[in-house]
């Protein structure tokens, strides 16, 4: 068919082969992405990296199967501001990333990439746009179903996994039966590792694995239990969601903008149902630029000094340019305070 080399058609295959040569980099412009594939970024940012990551040959996937299933996949992201295809393009392609880190090098093995690629890919599949406060709140289908327990995070993976039951789509069908349940296990962790309410219990396991860290000569971690490997993977899947703030200015800022939205929207839905508005979801009262400074602050940093300090000296990149993104957030909140004192 009209698939090209990314598994996606595309109007400007010259622009798309230069932009995927930055598709081990951090900070790749991820938008640019979503208007030179056709609004397909997870489908062209997945399949390539399973193109070089020779996952199909190593789980005997054919390209067709794999690209239906990521066109389905993708199709059922929602239209939502942040929680849209584009967000998981960006995370799967910072998870791409951060698996090339030196101190991670042969680290882990194709069975925990490939359910690490796949975890990011998935990882917010059919978001409504809403937070799981407010599902539990509403008394939500979705709350009910999941008993109030990670309703989102248990969502995404119910829906990943039975687009996987039709025989065209199902990657892991010539994947051994025990391999196959290993891969799902790890998956299951991952995307339950990203619910925001288990962001200090995953941190405080980091630091654990920093202070104890076990190097070998040549900088590279050894991991020797199932439990130590699949806390760096969560650990890791956490890190590439809550990356927007450690890319570049003006992608970050993007990014910025579509969470608000989403917020607002929320605020304006609980509003128009009578219900309090949530933290930061009010848009006649929420302070954008400082919001941002403290979450930078109390969540982000913390979260990727530990990380850098698991993979030292390989995030310090990444660190810097997180500090440079606060640092100038912090000033426009200084500009706007001088604003309101004429
Ligand atoms: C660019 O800004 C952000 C980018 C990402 C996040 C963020 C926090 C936790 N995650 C991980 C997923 C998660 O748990 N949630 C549940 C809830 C916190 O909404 C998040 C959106 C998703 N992602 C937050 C961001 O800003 C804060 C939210 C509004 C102002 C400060
Ligand atoms: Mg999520
Ligand atoms: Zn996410």
């Amino acid at each position: 068919g009209e698939y090209y080399t990314y598994g996606v058609k595309t109007s400007k295959p010259k622009e798309l082969d230069d932009l995927m040569e930055d598709l081990d980099v951090w900070g790749l412009d991820i938008f640019l992405m979503d208007e030179l594939t056709e609004h397909r970024p997870l489908t062209a940012v997945a399949f390539t990296i399973f193109k070089q990551r020779d996952l199909m040959n190593t789980f005997s996937i054919c390209p067709s199967t794999l690209i239906n299933y990521l066109i389905e996949l993708e199709d059922h992201y929602q239209s939502v501001p942040y929680h849209c295809k584009i967000h998981a393009a960006d995370v799967t392609q910072s998870m791409h990333v951060l698996l090339n880190h030196k101190a991670l090098e042969s680290v882990f093995d194709d069975d925990e990439i490939f359910a690490a690629i796949f975890s990011a890919a998935i990882h917010d599949v059919d978001h409504p746009g809403l937070t799981n406060q407010y599902l539990i709140s509403t008394a939500s289908e979705l709350a009910i179903m999941y008993n109030d327990d990670s309703v989102l995070e248990n969502h995404h993976l119910a829906v990943a996994f039975k687009l996987l039951q039709h025989e065209k789509r199902d990657i892991f069908c010539n994947i051994p039966k025990k391999k196959r349940q290993l891969i799902r296990t790890m998956v299951i962790d991952m995307v339950r590792a990203t619910d925001m309410s288990k962001h200090m219990s995953l941190l405080a396991e980091l630091k654990t694995m920093v202070e104890t860290k076990k190097v070998a000569g040549s900088g590279i971690i050894e991991l020797d239990s199932y439990q130590d490997r699949i806390r760096v993977l969560k650990n890791m899947l956490h890190c590439a969601d809550l990356s927007n703030p450690t890319k570049p200015l003006d992608i970050y800022r993007k990014w910025t903008d579509r969470v608000m939205n989403e917020f607002f929207l929320q605020g304006d839905k609980e509003s128009s149902q009578g219900l309090e508005i949530s933290a930061m979801c009010d848009r006649h009262k929420a302070c954008i630029e400082k919001t941002q400074v403290g979450f930078i602050d109390f969540i982000v940093h913390p979260l990727w000094e530990s990380w850098a300090d698991l993979v030292h000296p390989d995030a310090q990149d990444i660190l810097e340019s997180l500090q440079r993104n606060r640092d100038w957030y912090s000033e426009q909140v200084e500009n706007l305070q001088a604003l309101d004192k004429t």
